[in-house]
Order: C-alpha cells, then structure tokens, then sequence
C-alpha cells in the first residue's frame, strides 16, 4: 500500500510531485499566464496527464473543460497543502564547502524557507560570516531552536562520520524534520522526518545504466 501523510491521506508520492507543480506554476504565473490544463503541467514537469489530474483531485482540484486549472488558486492550493503559507525557520550544521553553497542559495527564500542559524564546531570556521549569517558555535542551536518561531528544518551538511550525532543534537532540541546531505542512515525517533539527499547513490545509479548501455552495445557488437 502506498505511504500516506498522515493528515489527511494524500499519498506521500503525491506530496513528493507538488513541489514540481509548483514550479511549473510559479513559472507559468511570472510569464502572465491565468490558466493550465493538466496536459502542459504534465509535460512541464514530467508526469504523466493522468496522474496530474488524480495528484490535483486528491487536493480537491478540478479543472475546468476546455480551461484548465487557474494558475493561482491552483498554486495558492498546493503551496498551503505544503505548508508553505508561513516561512519556515531553517538552521544548517556543517558550514563546509556544501553548507555555504547551501546558506547562500536563494532557492530556499523563494521557496518559504529562510536560513536562521549557521552552526559548525571548528573554532577556524565559526565567526566566519556566510550570506550575512554568522557561524556560530554548536552550543548556540538553543538561541535558534528558543526563538519565538523555532527551527523547523535541520539541515546536516556535516561529514558521515558526524551525522548520527549531529541528528541526536537537533532531535534533542526539538526539532522533527530533519534533511541530510550526509551519506548514510539516520537513527531518529518515529515522530522525526527525515529526507537524505545522497549524490553519490544518484550517481552510481546513473553509472548502473550506462554500464548496461555499455554491455548491450559490446552485445552488438558482437553478434
Ligand atoms: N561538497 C559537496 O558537493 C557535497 C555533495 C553532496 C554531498 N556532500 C556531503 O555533504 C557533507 C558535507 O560535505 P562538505 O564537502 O561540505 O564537507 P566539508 O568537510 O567541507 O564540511 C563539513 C563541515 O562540517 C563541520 N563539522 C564536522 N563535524 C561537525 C559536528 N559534529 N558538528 C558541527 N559541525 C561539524 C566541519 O567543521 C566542516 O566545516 C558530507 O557528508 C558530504 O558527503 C557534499
């Protein structure tokens, strides 16, 4: 059966979509356009015209024949079936090569998240200032997480080896979403999300294919 959110059973392949949409709205919205059918959002974002149309209908979306959907009550829509309608505290550990290219990627302002805190535990990197944001020591996270509006989102940006400890510390100051560069398993309690972004596994998958291109061709070129 497929994973469903828990609030109000849209299927977790459903949510994994909208943010696409999304795009393809926003997109859609800055060049002035009012409305979409579900066959050009479906070639904008690659997913079949069916499945767009059944996404959009487990959100109470319809389009109308012959019009389509309306861009923006559509994206209005998926952007607070996201959650998307507040702006979302996010603090990011590990302020390596991948945490400043992360702290200083505008993406994640556009996108209703807004970088609060920096946090490294080399004394050579805290003090140093990223995107205006200066890097703080892992002491600091209370001063992020006792804000009036907490950290919603951990990001770990740290090596492996530091990862599982690094989760621990944002799970013990209540934060439960938690998303990691980090390669590897994380070990988190059942009420904490967690999305792992690994570059490495996306391109050894890449590298299974093309070994299969490679052996189908030496297959033919053979018989
Ligand atoms: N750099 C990339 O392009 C890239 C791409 C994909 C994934 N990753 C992954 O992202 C992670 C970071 O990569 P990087 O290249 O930025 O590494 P990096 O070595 O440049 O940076 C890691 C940072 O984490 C800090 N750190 C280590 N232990 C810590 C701890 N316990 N608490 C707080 N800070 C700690 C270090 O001081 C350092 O500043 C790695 O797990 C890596 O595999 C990196």
């Amino acid at each position: 059966m497929m994973a469903e959110s828990p609030r109000r059973g849209v299927p977790e392949a459903t949510v994994g979509r909208l943010p696409g949409y999304l795009r393809a709205l926003t997109e859609l919205s800055e060049t002035g356009r009012d409305s979409v059918s579900s066959d050009e959002l479906a070639e904008k974002t690659g997913v079949r015209g069916a499945q767009v149309r059944k996404d959009l209908s487990i959100l109470g979306s319809y389009g109308v024949r012959g019009v389509g959907y309306d861009v923006t009550r559509l994206s209005d829509q998926i952007a607070a079936e996201l959650g998307l309608s507040q702006v979302r505290p996010v603090v990011i550990v590990g302020i390596g090569n991948l945490g400043r290219a992360l702290a200083s990627y505008s993406g994640l302002a556009t996108r209703g998240f807004r970088v609060v805190g920096l946090v490294d535990n080399d004394p050579a990197v805290i003090g140093s200032v990223v995107d205006g944001l200066v890097v703080r020591p892992v002491s600091a996270l209370d001063t992020f997480t006792e804000l009036p509006d907490p950290v919603a989102v951990g990001v770990i940006a740290t090596p492996t080896a530091a990862a599982q400890e690094v989760a621990d510390l944002l799970v013990r100051h209540g934060v439960r979403s938690i998303l990691s560069f980090a390669p590897g398993v994380l070990r988190v309690p059942a009420d904490v999300h967690v999305r792992a972004v690994d570059l490495a596994t996306e391109l050894q998958i890449l590298a299974f294919h093309e070994h299969q291109r490679e052996l189908a061709d030496e297959g033919q070129d053979a018989g």
